[in-house]
Parts: structure tokens; sequence; C-alpha cells
């Protein structure tokens, strides 16, 4: 072992480092940008979402950090050491992926135990660590059980258990919870966040479900080609989304064609088409002239208000607890609302929304 990856692994316990910094990380396959230069500098403690669209280079981003795969450019640096040559094993990081990747023929406590067996850890002390971890987990009674003989929910806490077992300074995990049905990956979401207080390490998740994102991380890295789109809380990415894309991704469906009228400072009022005057605010420099105002279906009401217009509902479909409204407005497309009653088909019926809820873009950002 050399001297630069002894101190690492010395390192590598969750009490003992301050930050993880990714320093322009990129990785090409076969000429193509699947990740490029990612800087990113993850805090002791934090909760960080890696989210963006099939295809965007999260799992590239995790598996570089991991050290499954090695870099095109950049560096990743642990508080002062660089950890970037290092192999996996050499990194300490506890890794968690969508399939569990279990042991069949291995109980639940050997599953937990293996880590720490390889790195030549006595039995006592192995017995020890496994019995804490399954606690953390909540899985005490399972211990002799083998995968097969658990649930999905189960199974993948032991997943987890498996990685928190080796005291990692940080657990990578690849969409842990795809596997799982609605009701249990939401009940899992906040599972995953106690072990991860519990720990006290940093923990970064990879997801393209904008919701779990929201629900579980502290800092959000929003992704899209391969490039880091914005980076923020989830209040800030999602009431503040920097670009129109991110705004489409995190479900302002409504993207409407309007003239900048008058910006005052991010104050701007826009002008539609029939005469449909809104109030909103400027996501970017605006000129006057041709922009882009983007509102999340839930933001409008039905009834009268300040930032009012007109429309016919066109469609209206039972989501449950509420309805989505197709309304036809002097907008282009049909607008989409999102209103706990039904209007009914064929309605005449004025709609409003609040006009720091009407995020206005430049136009050029619809075509990019
Ligand atoms: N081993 C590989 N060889 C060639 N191209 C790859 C390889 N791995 C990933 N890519 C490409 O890199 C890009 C990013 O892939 P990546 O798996 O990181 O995306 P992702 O955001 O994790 O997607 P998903 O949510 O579907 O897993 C994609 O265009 C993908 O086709």
């Amino acid at each position: 072992m050399t001297g630069i990856q002894s101190v690492a692994v010395q390192a590598a316990r969750k009490n003992e480092f301050r930050q993880l910094r990714l320093d322009g990380v990129s990785r090409q396959f076969g000429g193509a940008n699947a990740l490029d230069k990612l800087s990113l500098t993850i805090e002791r403690g934090e909760f960080i979402a890696l989210l963006g669209p099939s295809g965007c280079g999260k799992s590239t981003a995790l598996n570089c950090m991991a050290g499954l795969l090695p870099l095109t450019d950049g560096t990743i640096w642990l508080d002062e050491q660089r950890i970037d040559p290092l192999p996996p094993e050499k990194r300490g990081f506890g890794m968690v992926f969508q399939n569990y990747a279990l042991f069949p023929h291995l109980s639940v406590s050997r599953n937990v135990g293996f880590g720490l067996k390889m790195r030549g850890v006595a039995g006592a002390e192995i017995d020890r660590r496994v019995a804490a971890a399954l606690d953390t987990v909540q899985l005490q009674g399972h211990a002799t059980k083998l995968p097969g003989q658990l649930s999905g929910g189960q199974q993948q806490r032991v997943a987890i258990a498996r990685a928190i077992v080796i005291e990692p300074p940080l657990i990578l995990m690849d969409e842990p919870l795809s596997n799982l049905d609605a009701k249990l990956r939401i009940e899992m979401r906040s599972e995953i966040r106690r072990i991860h207080r519990a720990q006290g390490c940093s923990t970064v998740y990879v997801t393209h479900d904008q919701d779990e994102a929201m629900a579980m991380a502290d800092r959000v890295v929003v992704m899209k080609l391969g490039v880091v789109q914005q980076i923020g809380t989830p209040q800030e990415v999602f009431s503040r989304p920097a670009k129109l894309d991110i705004a489409r991704f995190m479900g302002y469906r409504n993207v409407l064609p309007v003239k900048v009228a008058q910006a005052d400072g991010s104050r701007v009022l826009v002008d539609g088409p029939g005469g449909v005057r809104l109030g909103g605010v400027a996501m970017q420099a605006l000129d006057a002239g041709p922009a882009v105002a983007a509102i999340r279906p839930d933001e409008i009401v039905i009834g009268e208000g300040a930032n009012a217009f007109a429309g016919t509902v066109e469609s209206a479909e039972y989501g449950g607890r509420e309805w989505l409204l197709q309304v036809r407005t002097a907008f282009d497309d049909l607008l989409y609302v999102r209103s706990p009653r039904n209007a009914g088909v064929g309605a005449a019926i004025m709609l409003s929304v609040p006009a720091d809820r009407v995020l206005v873009y430049p136009a050029q950002e619809e075509a990019a």
C-alpha cells in the first residue's frame, strides 16, 4: 500500500473527515461526455440527491465517486487526500444498489458482515458491528434468515446495513427504492433519512424521481446530458428553477408564450395572447419582447383573483384527491390545472395564479 493510499484508508471513517470534493470530474465513453466537469463539495452529514432524467449521467457520477469508473478528467478529494487514483475498496465508501446485490446463500448477518470479514476484522468485532447495523435498520430478529425469506423492503434494509457496517464516510445509493412498491418506497424514504442521521455520514443518492429528491435531500444536484444544471436546497430548486428545462422537470407543466411588457428588477408584467396580462418573476435577465411563462398546474386556482384570466374546461380527469383539468384559454396550448373541485366540462371559468408563481424565462430558453 502506498503512502497516499494508507492515509486515505485511515481517514475513510465516518467521523474522521470534513468533506468530499469533486473538482471538474468528467467521464467520456467513446468520445461522448457522460459526465462533464462535475464540481461539488459534500460536507460531512449532508444528504445529496443527484436528480435528472434517464441518461443524464447520474450513475456515471456515482460510479466515479465509488471508484468503479476511472475518470477521464478531474480529481476527487477526501479532505486533503486525493482519492481518485484509489480502487473502490481503498476508498471505503458504502454502496447500495437498486437490485440489492445480496448473496442469496448467505444469512442476513453473514451478508452484512461480509465486508468486515474481507477487511480482516476479528470475529467478535464483526458480531458486535453486525448486530449494531441490524439494530439501526430494525432487522434485529432476522439475522439467521436467508435473503429469499425476506420482503423486498427488508432485503433493501440488509443492503443498507451492509453499507453502513463498515462505518463509511460516504454512502452511495443508486436508485435504491425503484424495485419497491409505492407505499414501501415512501416508508423507506424516511427510513433512509433516519439511518443517514443516525450514522452521521454523508449520503449521495441517485434518483430520477423529483418527489424522492425533494423529500430526502439537503441539497439537490439537477443534471442534464452530463452537465450540472442547478445545485440548491429542495426549496430553491422547486420554487426557483434556474432554467426552463429544470422548471419542466420540476412539474411546471404549463409553458406559455408571452411578451415582456414591463420589467422592474425581478418583477415583470407579461402579455399573453388575447389581452391576457400577468404579473410574474423574472428568472433570468429579460429584455422587452418574447419570453415564456412557466406555471405549475397546482398553483392555478379556479376563481377571480389578482392575476386572472378566462378559460373553458375541455376535459376533467379524477386523480383521487383532486382533478386534473385541461382548460382552453387565450394561450396557444391547453392549460393544465390541478384543482380540488371539478368545474365541469364545458364550463366557462376564471383562473388566477399568484404573480410570484409565474416564472418568466427568456424565449430562447424554450428553443434550448
Ligand atoms: N459503459 C458505458 N459505455 C458507453 N456509454 C455509457 C456507459 N455507461 C453509460 N453510458 C452513457 O452515458 C450516459 C449517462 O449514463 P448514466 O447511466 O450515467 O445515466 P443515468 O442518469 O444514471 O441514467 P438512468 O437513470 O437511466 O440510470 C448515457 O448516455 C449512457 O448511454
